[in-house]
Formats: structure tokens, sequence, C-alpha cells
């Protein structure tokens, strides 16, 4: 009989990463992703909108909710988009199946990414995966409706996903030429989340300095967090990383209420060409640690990538106001109620890749008290999302509420 432990010791465990783009900007995302060349992560396209997925170049597609909405899209309705997913529950199981890593993305504000996104998280959160959600979010003038409806969706995915990061699609408006096309802006946008993903990727993929396993990572985001922090910057040529460091705190990403401004969990991943030193990852560390999170539990990781020549990149990814119950209690028990909803045949075309030999994982343990978090509501019919005892902030016909960067019209150089 072979020894398992020896098993495990001569072969390192592969990390399955997959990103599912759900709904119109979803899938838009993760067809860029593929048009870029990134073969490091399979990609998924979910949508009910069976059109625009016969349009992706998208090898595994999953139309979700036909026998609801005819193939044709949710009609920004979050409650057929949360149905469509749930009639397609046994696919959706099947897809993050084996998955260690799944990154969702999506638009909120419509009914589909909206409304299937957190039953995508909540299932693969379930089967045990790591789940870090990019979303972005409509434009101010797209007004009050959608931005209520995003900005419950938020609220419902940070209840379902280990991490999740907005990218607000008003900073298109600030970093476009004024000619450009909406899908060009759109594609500059959906450069961050590439970004961001191709650096997670480089962090648990590549030969590190100073390695970050998978387990860290997890552990890392194993608490419910309030907020997330995300930012990247780079920088080439002499100099590099100090010039990555400028970059990184001028990234407009940090700078929108969205984000929080400290973390209490902050994971720092340097990639450098093969000339960056160990001196460069200190003084990036210690930069960093001091702008974003002087408290903070900092876990760091730095690898070589030769193709970056003589570029430095810095990702970091921290959350804030972590409270104290680990993820995987509040998850069970969501699960439980949507086991009895209705489960669905796929189609053929339907049917996501097939499985692939699962990875062994991590244990997770759960605590022994039940899941609690207060959640405040927002007032119906406003785009700001204020709370429901509370007026605008309007000082001398100024709307305080909206961005500063906004209402000056300052525009950010990226
Ligand atoms: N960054 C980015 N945002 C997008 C893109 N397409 C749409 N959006 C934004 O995402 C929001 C949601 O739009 P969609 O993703 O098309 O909506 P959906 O989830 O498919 O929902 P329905 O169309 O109602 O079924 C919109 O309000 C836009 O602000 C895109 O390609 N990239």
């Amino acid at each position: 009989m072979s020894d398992p432990l020896s098993d495990e010791q001569s072969e390192p465990t592969e990390i399955r990463m997959k990103v599912v783009g759900v709904g119109g900007a979803g899938s838009n995302i993760v067809d860029r992703l593929m048009l870029s060349q990134f073969s490091g992560v399979e990609l998924v396209a979910v949508n009910t909108d069976q059109q625009a997925l016969a349009n992706s170049p998208i090898v595994n597609k999953l139309c979700i909710g036909k026998s609801v909405t005819g193939g044709l899209g949710s009609g920004g309705d979050v409650e057929v988009g949360r149905e469509a997913a749930l009639k397609h529950i046994d696919a959706i199981d099947e897809m993050v199946s084996g998955v260690d890593l799944l990154f969702i993305a999506a638009g909120l504000g419509g009914g589909t990414g909206t409304g299937a996104a957190p039953v995508i998280a909540e299932q693969a959160l379930r089967q045990g995966a790591l789940v870090i959600a990019f979303v972005a979010l409509p434009f101010t003038i797209e007004r009050s409706a959608r931005a209520n409806t995003a900005l419950d969706g938020l609220r419902r995915l940070r209840d379902t996903c280990n991490a999740v990061v907005p990218l607000p699609n008003d900073l298109l408006i600030q970093e476009s030429d004024p000619d450009a096309s909406l899908l060009d802006a759109f594609a500059k946008a959906d450069a961050w989340i590439e970004k961001a993903i191709r650096s997670i990727w480089c962090m648990m993929n590549k030969t590190g300095m100073i390695n970050l396993d998978f387990a860290q990572l997890r552990q890392m985001l194993s608490k419910k967090a309030g907020k997330t922090l995300f930012g990247l910057g780079s920088g080439t040529g002499e100099g590099a990383a100090a010039a990555a460091v400028a970059d990184l705190k001028l990234c407009p990403l940090l700078h929108t209420p969205e984000f929080s401004k400290k973390a209490d969990q902050l994971l720092v991943n340097i990639v450098g060409g093969a000339r960056i030193g160990i001196a460069d990852t200190q003084m990036i560390m210690e930069a960093v640690s001091e702008e974003f999170g002087a408290d903070a539990n900092v876990t760091m990781g730095a690898v070589v990538d030769e193709d970056l020549g003589d570029s430095v990149e810095i990702c970091i990814l921290g959350t804030s106001e972590v409270s104290s119950v680990p993820f995987t209690k509040v998850v069970k028990q969501r699960a439980k109620k949507s086991k009895a909803e209705p489960k669905s045949e796929v189609t053929e075309e339907a049917k996501p890749a097939p499985k692939k030999s699962k990875p062994s994982r991590p244990v997770v343990h759960e605590s022994s008290k039940p899941a609690e978090q207060e959640e405040f509501s927002f007032s119906e019919g406003d785009p700001k999302g204020e709370f429901e005892n509370s007026s605008g902030t309007i000082f001398e016909g100024q709307d305080l509420d909206s961005p500063t960067y906004l209402r000056r019209g300052v525009k950010i150089v990226l």
C-alpha cells in the first residue's frame, strides 16, 4: 500500500483557478481575458442572453434560465437573474467543483450579473473554493434604479465572497479620451481586472523569492470583511521599484469611496523581472505597509517573472472591518436554504467543461458561534446609497456625497 504522505510530498498540488464571467459585462471581461491570450486560468461565461453567449469566443459557456427568459436576458430584473441561476444549480455546482480559487467577474446594476453572481459564489464557497469577485459599478449617469440595484448586489456579494473588489465605471470617464468609444472605455476598466488576476496567478504559480502559498491566501481571506482595498502599481527601468510604489499610491482605485483607506489584513504581491532584488522588495514592503496598513497583518509575496524585463509590478489586496466570524459558517447557514430551490437539467451546449481531478485542499475550521452581522439598510430611490435616517450632504450647493474628483472634474492620469 502506498504511503499517502509521501505521495503528497513528491507531487506538489496544482492550484486550480477559474474565472467565471456573469452577465453581459462579466462575459465581456472573460472574452477580453481570452483575447489577451492569458492561459493560466480556465474561463467560463454565464449569461441569460443566448445571443451574446453565441458571439463569445469562450469555449465553456452556460446559458442559464432559458425556460424563464427565453434566452433573451433578464430585462434588468435581479430576481429573474437569480432564478435563472437557481434553475441551473447542478450545472453551476459542477462548474465550480474542484476549483480552489474562483474569480467572479460581473457588472452590477443589471439583472443577470447582480442576481446570478451571488448564487455562483455561494455554491463555490460551499464546495470549499476561495471566491474573489471583481465587479464593475454602473456609471453615476445610469442613475437611481441601477445604482440601488448595484449597491444591493454589492451587499449580497460581500455576504457570499471572500473578497469583493468594486470597480466604479465612473473612473472611466476620468481616464478615457473624450472621443473614446464606450467599448474602449470598458476595455480599459476590464484591464484592471486582468492585471489583478494575472498578479494573483503569478503569486501562486511562479518561483518566489518570498513565497506566498494558497493556504496563506485562504487564511488571510477566511474572515468576513466589510470593505476591500485593492490597487495596482508598476514601474520600469532604473528605479523601477520606487516608481512602482509611487504609481501604486496614485492608483485611482485606492481613491474611491468604495474602498477602504487602510487594511486590517493586507496582501502585497510583488512581481519583478530578473533584476529585482531583496533591497527593492524590502523598500516596497516598508512603503506599502506604512501607507496602507501600518497596524495590519501583512502577508507578502515576491516572485520573478522574466517576461517582465526591467519592470516591477505591485498588487495589493486588503480587507478591513474584519469580523471575528469565519466565512464558511455564514455560507453553510445560507446554503441550507438554497438546497430547497429547484434544480434543473443542462443542455448539451450549456454543459460545463469535463471535470478534472480534484486537488486536495486545506481544511478551514468553523467557529462554534453562529454568524451574525448587522447591516444598515439603504433608503429607497437614492442613487448614492444613503442610510434610511440620514439625508444627503449638500454644502454651498455641492453634493458632498459625490467623489471630489467627479465634482471638480479632476482628470486622473493612469
Ligand atoms: N467594466 C465594464 N462594465 C460594463 C460592461 N458592460 C456593461 N457594463 C456595466 O455593467 C452594468 C450591468 O450591465 P450588464 O452586465 O450588461 O447587465 P447584466 O448583468 O447582463 O443584466 P441584464 O442585461 O439585465 O440581464 C451596466 O450598468 C454597465 O455599467 C463591460 O464590458 N465592462
